[in-house]
This record gives structure tokens, C-alpha cells and sequence, in this order.
């Protein structure tokens, strides 16, 4: 019956006539195309070879004549400000526009500049005239491990055309860009993820959120009061202890980064696809930064072992014409590893460091071994759904977000 239920899904894809969506850019690229879902003939792997270094096209792509290519150095304080700026008004809003991603500074500067990293690959598009910041995207380097292969990849993010550019097709030049940009470096691979769906997901993935700050939320329209809830019920049903309850859990330091290294690439081997993480990223990546990056390691009492580690990241949203509040305040949950304290206490331990941090809300995907703690700790399923792609690179099947440990910011 196996084959059958593929039937459904292809059916339903037809049924709701995704597969007739034309994709005139997408169905150019080297991506699973929805027509060749469930075609198992297909081989798993790289869909086109590299080509020769010398036969990638050595210029930029044409821009429409207005506009010119720009290498944003997130270094430079008026560039980073510039980049700011424009994501801080134009990237990813929620569908009924009341929040818009609010990525800070520093966190820009964090996420784009891990070792390795290509001030290249941080490409913006200016107005010739008044050199204005019009569209952005980025790529950082990254080892990926696709089932027993390690691959080389781009992750590519912060995709972002000025709301009065939209609509002109400018997105598939940045798209091939940063594609070129990417091959000049031998790397013939990505992974991305959206909010929408486009040929072909890797993964598709719910995310989850706990609330902390019930009020805030229900008055900015992120929550709603189910109807047997009262504002003190559902006060009382988010309230967490004033501190947390492992024994030996601190914030994580310098002198963790071995211990955390081995701890994380022993627990990502289980996924399917998932980052490699050497000393030097791991310092990069988890390393606390205030308003940016918090991690916090169980230290073992007796025997001064690291034995788990949790952390998360901060991601603001702008709260759009609403007049008492201007920003929700999010964290995300990053990677986290549990081998002696259970998850659900350890995650339970991040809620409460995150409320204490005054965070109204903690999010979570239902990827890696997210799932049992999700319905333990009062997360409620949310309505955005976060997909995973991988360019140039087929696997058979779509993963489930439990065969998936990849968290892209
Ligand atoms: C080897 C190395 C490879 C490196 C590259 C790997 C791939 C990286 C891919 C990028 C990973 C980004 C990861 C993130 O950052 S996801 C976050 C994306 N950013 C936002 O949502 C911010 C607000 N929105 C905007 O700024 C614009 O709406 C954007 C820029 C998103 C589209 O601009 P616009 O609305 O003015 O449209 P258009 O007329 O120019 O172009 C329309 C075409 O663009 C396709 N489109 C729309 N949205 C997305 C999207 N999120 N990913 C990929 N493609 C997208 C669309 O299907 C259509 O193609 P097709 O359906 O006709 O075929
Ligand atoms: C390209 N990088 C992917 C990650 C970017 N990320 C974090 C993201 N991508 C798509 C989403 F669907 C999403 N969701 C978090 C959930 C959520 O909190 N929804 C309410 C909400 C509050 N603020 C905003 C801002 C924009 C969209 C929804 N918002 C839904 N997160």
C-alpha cells in the first residue's frame, strides 16, 4: 500500500494543482522539479557534475540599468547599518503582515562572518544614482553531511528585494549571482530554507511555539484566548519556576568548546543531513553573544564532565502598527544535546533562562528530537511552516523533520 499512498500524495500535489504552478525560473535550476516526485529511477546525489573553473561565467550577471552590484563588508558599521536597514523594512513578515524579522547588527554580523567565510558571498544591489541599499543575499561556507557523504556546501539566506522592486523578477538574478559567486569557489552546492514552497523540499517543517509572556502576545494578536481560556487561565498555565533545576548547568565558556564539539558531532551523526562542526565553528556558532547567542553547559559535579548542552538564539520581531508595543521579543531554539540530564528538564531549564531574559516567546521546529519535549512543554503548533531545500543535490525521498539536524537562521 506503499505505493499507493505515494499515489495520494502525487494526487494531492495535482489536486491542488501545485504541480501545474509554473516555476519559470525554478524549472531552469538544478533542483528536483515536482514532476519527477516519487520517481525512484532518479539516482540520489548531485544532479549536475561541476563544470571547469575557467568555464564559469567569469562577470557578473546585467541588472536592469538603474541598479549596480555591491559587496556588502559587514565589517564596515554604515554597510552592516545599511543591510539593517533595509531587512529591518523589507524582509520576511508573517501573512498577516503584523511582524516583520528583525535580525540585529550584531546577530547579521554573527551569522555572515563564520571561519571560512566570503566577504563575496554578502552581495547587495545599489541604485546608481543614489547608491541607495535595494536587495541583499548572502552565502557562508559549510561542511554538510548527506547520509555517509560530506559535502561542501553554500547555505544561502537573507534574500531580500526593497518592497518597491518587487514583482520584476530581480530575485532569480540575485539567485544566479550568488550562484556563479558560489561555483567560482569549486562549491557546487546549497541549502536554503523559505516559508514558501518551491520545487522541491527537502523537508517540511512545523515550527512550534511556547509561550512565555502570555499577555504581550494575546495583545499583539500572535496568541488568541481559547474560548474557555481567561487571561489569569492562561497566565497561570504558562508560568515557569523563577530558576532552573539542573544541578552543574551554567553558561558555556571558552574552555567547553572541546567537550561541546565532541558532544555535537556525536549527536548529529544520527540525522540524515546535518552541519559538520569543528572546535573552530563550535566557538563561532556557540559561544554566548548577549542578544545574539546563549548556550549553557551541564558541568557534572563529581566528575566536572561536560554531559549535555542547550542553546538557543535571539530574533526579535517588529511589531507593525500596533500602539503599545513595538517589538517580540523570540528565541529560537538552536542545537541542543542531552546524554546524562532528559531533554524535556533541559529544554524546560532554556524556558525558564529565556523568561528570566524576559523572551515572550520561545520557538522551536519539530525537527531532530524536538518532537516529544514540544507536547511536554506546552509549545503550540504554529501556522508557519519552514521548508528545507538543498541545490543541486537529489535525495530520493523528503526526509522527516526527525532525520533532519540542520538549524539555518
Ligand atoms: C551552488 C550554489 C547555489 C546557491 C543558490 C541556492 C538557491 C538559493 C535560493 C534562495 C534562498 C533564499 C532563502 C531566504 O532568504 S528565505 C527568505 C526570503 N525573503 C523574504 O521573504 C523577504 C521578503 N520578500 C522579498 O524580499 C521578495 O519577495 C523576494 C526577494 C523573496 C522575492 O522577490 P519578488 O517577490 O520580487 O519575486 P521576483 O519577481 O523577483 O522573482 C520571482 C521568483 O522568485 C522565486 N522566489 C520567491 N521567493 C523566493 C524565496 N524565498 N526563495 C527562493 N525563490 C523565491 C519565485 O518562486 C519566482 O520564481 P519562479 O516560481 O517563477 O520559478
Ligand atoms: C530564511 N530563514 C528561515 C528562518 C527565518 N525564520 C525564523 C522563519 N521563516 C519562516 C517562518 F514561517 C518563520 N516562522 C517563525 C514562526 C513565527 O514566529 N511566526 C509569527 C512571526 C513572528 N514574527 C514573524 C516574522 C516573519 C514571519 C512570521 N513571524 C513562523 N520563521
Amino acid at each position: 500500500n506503499f505505493k499507493n499512498t505515494l499515489g495520494n500524495i502525487v494526487q494531492k500535489f495535482q489536486d491542488s494543482n501545485l504541480l501545474n504552478q509554473q516555476h519559470k525560473f525554478w524549472e531552469t535550476q538544478p533542483v528536483g522539479q515536482f514532476k519527477d516526485v516519487g520517481n525512484s529511477s532518479l539516482p540520489e546525489g548531485p544532479i549536475e557534475q561541476p563544470t571547469l573553473l575557467s568555464e564559469v561565467k567569469q562577470e557578473p550577471y546585467n541588472l536592469p540599468n538603474l541598479y549596480e552590484w555591491t559587496v556588502c563588508d559587514m565589517d564596515s558599521d554604515d554597510v552592516c547599518n545599511e543591510v539593517y536597514v533595509l531587512l529591518t523594512n523589507n524582509y520576511v513578515e508573517d501573512d498577516d503582515n503584523l511582524f516583520r524579522f528583525n535580525y540585529s547588527k550584531e546577530f547579521l554580523r554573527w551569522g555572515l562572518r563564520p571561519p571560512g567565510y566570503f566577504r563575496s558571498w554578502h552581495i547587495g544591489v545599489r541604485v546608481k544614482a543614489s547608491k541607495k541599499l535595494v536587495a541583499f543575499i548572502t552565502g557562508v561556507p559549510v561542511k554538510m553531511r548527506v547520509r555517509d557523504e560530506v559535502v561542501q556546501m553554500a547555505e544561502v539566506n537573507f534574500l531580500c528585494v526593497h518592497k518597491k522592486l518587487r514583482s520584476k523578477r530581480l530575485a532569480p538574478v540575485m539567485i544566479k549571482e550568488i550562484t556563479r559567486r558560489i561555483h567560482l569557489e569549486n562549491i557546487w552546492q546549497a541549502a536554503y530554507t523559505a516559508g514558501v514552497l518551491l520545487p522541491t523540499p527537502l523537508a517540511t517543517c512545523q515550527y512550534w511555539h511556547r509561550t512565555l509572556n502570555p499577555k504581550k502576545l494575546i495583545d499583539v494578536g500572535f496568541s488568541r484566548l481559547g474560548d474557555r481560556m481567561t487571561m489569569s487561565r492562561a497566565i497561570k498555565l504558562y508560568k515557569l519556576p523563577s530558576s532552573t533545576v539542573t544541578p552543574g548547568l551554567r553558561k558555556m565558556e571558552a574552555r567547553d568548546v572541546p567537550a561541546v564539539t565532541r558532544l555535537l558531532r556525536d549527536y548529529l551523526s544520527r540525522f540524515v543531513v546535518a552541519p559538520t562542526f569543528d572546535d573552530a565553528e563550535v566557538e563561532h556558532w556557540l559561544l554566548p553573544q548577549e542578544n545574539v547567542i546563549e548556550s549553557y553547559v551541564v558541568e557534572c559535579l563529581e566528575t566536572r564532565e561536560i554531559t549535555d548542552f542547550f542553546s538557543f538564539y535571539t530574533l526579535p520581531s517588529s511589531i507593525l502598527n500596533n500602539p503599545n508595543y513595538s517589538t517580540l521579543k523570540a528565541a529560537y531554539t538552536f542545537y541542543n544535546v542531552s546524554t546524562s540530564t532528559p531533554l524535556v528538564q533541559l529544554t524546560q531549564d532554556a524556558l525558564i533562562i529565556a523568561k528570566q531574559k524576559d523572551f515572550d516567546v520561545f520557538n522551536a521546529l519539530d525537527i531532530m528530537e524536538n518532537e516529544p519535549f514540544l507536547k511536554e512543554l506546552k509549545f503550540g503548533r504554529g501556522d508557519g511552516q519552514l521548508y528545507y531545500y538543498l541545490y543541486n543535490y537529489r535525495l530520493r525521498d523528503a526526509l522527516r523533520p526527525s532525520e533532519l539536524g540542520l538549524v539555518m537562521l
